[in-house]
């Protein structure tokens, strides 16, 4: 049995690290082993509280896309660095929203964007297909304005559990957001008051990995430090893993998976699109066809991720068929994949799902680009050593 002790959530330590710095009150976030990610909002959080306008947010459209209407919501001028292919990823939708709510906001030719002026408050209308980030970030901001707002979602809203952790945290720091089908009421003049202590949850995203790598491996793996009741929608890797005929269970704050013969099924991922790529792996070891359907948004990730899950496990002897909007897995019939040099894609969460690769793999794999990993899990190396 091999044990983990996962890293805190990248999602809740965002959220709580932002509202901390919102808060009356100090809060103390805990949140050890910090990515790339959670620094940059960490760094843009307390380049806020001291006045500075230059925000650097790496590669992390989190941190863009909460900070700016936040900024926005305090009044104050603010330049946003971007890395990476961050700034290609949408924006226009929470741009629309800030500009015809009092914020001017620009983008150089350094992909760095820019704001100023005050936001007010008022009736937001965001699509909800395109990033649930732009709501979160919305929501974060709208509560800090004198004026109650209303965001309204047009469509189905994809990525919904992240939505609800927002909710959550504010929650934690006395706002209330009233929810209903499709539109988010927030009162105005709202008081941010967190507790003393905030510790940042288990990240079930991450966790999602070595829980693969126990269904497709030789020997069982145990996650500790997960929250069984979490908001975060990335837990449903237990039933995911459970549809292709996993052994996987939970107790308290661990699961564990058990290698498993594996057979395919159809995924829909428009809820959990982190999780593709470790899907995307366990079903090449399965039995039969998988169909990972609604996957069109993870083209706009820190890679193309359908073009870059597809490449690089068909260069590592999977059958992978890409599509607009999902994924067609043929399945490796109990056969181990060969394995082969691949590329990142400077993608963290392809460098994580290769590596779990070439613990199944019959050859050496080699991954360029590997340091990626740290944009969200800097100790995941160390960890895949307890495979040694
Ligand atoms: O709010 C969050 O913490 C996140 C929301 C998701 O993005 P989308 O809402 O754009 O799918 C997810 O892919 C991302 O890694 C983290
Ligand atoms: C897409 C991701 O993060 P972000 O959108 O915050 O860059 C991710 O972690 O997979």
């Amino acid at each position: 049995m091999i044990n983990i002790d996962i890293i805190p959530s990248k999602s809740y330590a965002h959220r709580a690290l932002i509202c901390a710095a919102l808060s009356e009150t100090p809060t103390e976030v805990v949140c050890p082993l910090a990515s790339e990610d959670i620094r940059a909002t960490r760094e843009c959080v307390r380049a806020m509280k001291s006045g500075e306008t230059v925000m650097d947010c790496g590669e992390s459209g989190s941190t863009l896309r909460f900070m700016l209407p936040v900024i926005g919501a305090l009044g104050c001028k603010g330049t946003f660095v971007t890395k990476g292919r961050l700034a290609e990823r949408p924006m226009g939708p929470l741009i629309d929203q800030l500009a015809s709510h009092g914020c001017a906001v620009g983008k150089d030719d350094l992909g760095r964007l820019t704001i100023e002026g005050q936001l007010t408050g008022g009736i937001f209308h965001l699509p909800g297909n395109v990033s649930s980030q732009f709501i979160t970030g919305l929501l974060l901001a709208l509560p800090n304005l004198a004026e109650d707002s209303r965001v309204v979602i047009e469509g189905h809203l994809e990525s919904a559990a992240y939505v609800d952790i927002t909710l959550d945290v504010l929650k934690s720091f006395g706002i209330r957001i009233a929810a209903d089908e499709n539109t988010f009421l927030v009162k105005g003049g709202q008081k941010f008051r967190g507790p003393i202590i905030y510790t940042v949850e288990g990240d079930w995203s991450a966790a999602a990995n070595w829980l693969v790598a126990g269904a497709i491996g030789s020997e069982p793996v145990r996650v500790r430090g997960l929250n069984i009741d979490s908001r975060q929608g990335d837990m449903r890797i237990v039933e995911v893993l459970g549809s292709l005929g996993c052994e996987i269970g939970a107790t308290d704050s661990a699961v564990t998976a058990y290698p498993s013969e594996l057979s395919g099924t159809e995924i829909d991922v428009s809820g959990i699109p982190d999780l593709t790529p470790a899907i995307a792996l366990a079903a090449s070891m399965a039995e039969g066809q998988t169909h990972i359907i609604n996957a069109g948004r993870l083209r706009l990730k820190e890679s193309d991720r359908l073009t870059a899950i597809s490449d690089t496990l068909n260069s590592l002897g999977a059958r992978v068929i890409e599509e607009p909007e999902g994924l067609i897995i043929k399945g490796s019939d109990g056969v181990q994949v060969d394995g082969g040099t691949v590329d990142s894609f400077g993608d963290h969460r392809i460098v994580m799902m290769v590596a779990v690769a070439s613990l199944v793999s019959r050859n050496k794999v080699e991954i360029n680009g590997r340091e990626a990993v740290n944009k969200s899990y800097p100790g995941f190396f160390k960890e895949l050593e307890k495979w040694r």
